[in-house]
């Protein structure tokens, strides 16, 4: 597959055991629009069952058999993709411009997301377009209350898929979409029965991932959701996860920044769910965006400009047994040392 082609989006279906995902996928593979997608099913166990149960675009379908994804991902996900482009060149399966792996109901995303970040072979030919999560409306919160895998999949995504709200009871979709909110302020939440949403109106609600190219940043960052979240009230069956939001209205050196990420993703990268920031940097006027999940961090993006008149430093945190205060602290040594 040549180098130079534009990287091909890849939306990563997860969500709880038995939560919607098949559903959700069938019913997006039905539009006309999604015909060229490769899809990749991975299945928990010896038995591959969930493939025979999408129903369209059958024949591209590749299984990962191997065991669960979120154990085994990287030589699966990069054989697996590799085999998926090879047959194309091939002429045994028909171009696609997209694929959507659905991962089992056990997988922690984390290490799917950090291996399309990481992985060479994965980023020079793919980029992360939208992860989606489907929620079982009726079962969700239980779910979330008893289960690390749960939370981690409503903490990562870029969009939450509320399920099954036609056999919910009433105000489930509310509550719910309350805790997802303190979950993962920043991700849009959509009820949908039965899968039926069209993948356009879905994808409508990602932002992509900004670059140098522009992108919505603002949109992205969702930062006014987290301060919202902040100002909420607190549960105490949230295993310990915080969403909250960091400003600086002081530059800081580059340097600084570089030292201060290193330092926070090394010593408690793995507490760290997500990290989404916009930095504003000393003695220049275009600002840095910065990214990171778990201890992998995105490659930070100098904008070409700041997108609103708003020139602070905003940082987004979803974070497992971090303090805010912590992070808060870390930020304004790092500002105050600056400014001294
Ligand atoms: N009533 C109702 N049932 C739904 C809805 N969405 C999915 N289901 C049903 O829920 C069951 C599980 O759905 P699947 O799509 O197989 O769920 P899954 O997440 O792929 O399941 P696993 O792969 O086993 O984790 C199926 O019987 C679906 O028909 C919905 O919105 N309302």
């Amino acid at each position: 597959m040549p180098d130079r082609s534009p990287p091909i989006p890849v939306i990563l279906i997860t969500g709880f055991l038995g939560s919607g995902k098949t559903t959700l996928l069938n019913h997006l593979l039905r539009d006309p629009g999604m015909a060229d997608t490769a899809v990749v099913i991975n299945e928990f166990g010896d038995v591959a069952i969930d493939h025979l149960l999408v129903e369209s675009a059958v024949e591209n379908a590749v299984v990962l058999q191997s065991g669960c994804i979120c154990c085994t991902v990287r030589g699966d996900l990069v054989d697996t993709l590799d085999e998926l482009c090879a047959k194309v060149e091939q002429g045994v399966l028909p171009p696609f411009s997209r694929i959507a792996i659905e991962t089992t109901g056990l997988a922690d995303p984390a290490s799917l997301i950090h291996a399309f970040l990481t992985e060479r072979l994965l980023t020079e030919r793919f980029t992360l377009r939208a992860v989606v999560t489907t929620l079982d409306t009726a079962n969700g919160a239980g779910q979330l209350e008893s289960f690390e895998e749960a939370r981690h999949q409503v903490a990562l995504a870029d969009i939450v898929v509320l399920t099954k709200s036609d056999i919910a009871a009433a105000g489930a979709p509310e509550r719910l979409a309350a805790e997802i909110r303190r979950l993962n302020p920043g991700a849009a939440i959509r009820q949908v029965e039965h899968g039926a949403i069209a993948p356009d109106t879905l994808f409508a609600l990602v932002p992509e991932h900004p670059s140098r190219t522009g992108g919505d940043v603002l949109a992205w960052l969702n930062e006014r959701a987290f301060e919202e979240a902040q100002a909420g009230t607190h549960s105490h069956h949230d295993g310990g996860i915080a969403a909250f939001a960091v400003t600086l209205d002081r530059p800081v050196r580059r340097e600084a920044l570089r030292r201060w990420l290193r330092s926070i993703l090394s010593l408690r990268g793995n507490d760290l769910l997500r990290m989404k920031g916009i930095v504003a940097l000393e003695g220049e006027d275009r600002p840095m965006v910065v990214h990171a999940v778990q201890n992998v961090l995105h490659p930070p993006v100098q904008l070409a400009a700041w997108p609103s008149e708003d020139h602070a430093t905003r940082i987004v945190f979803i974070t497992r047994n971090i303090a805010p205060q912590t992070l808060r602290n870390s930020l304004e040594v790092l500002a105050a040392r600056e400014a001294a």
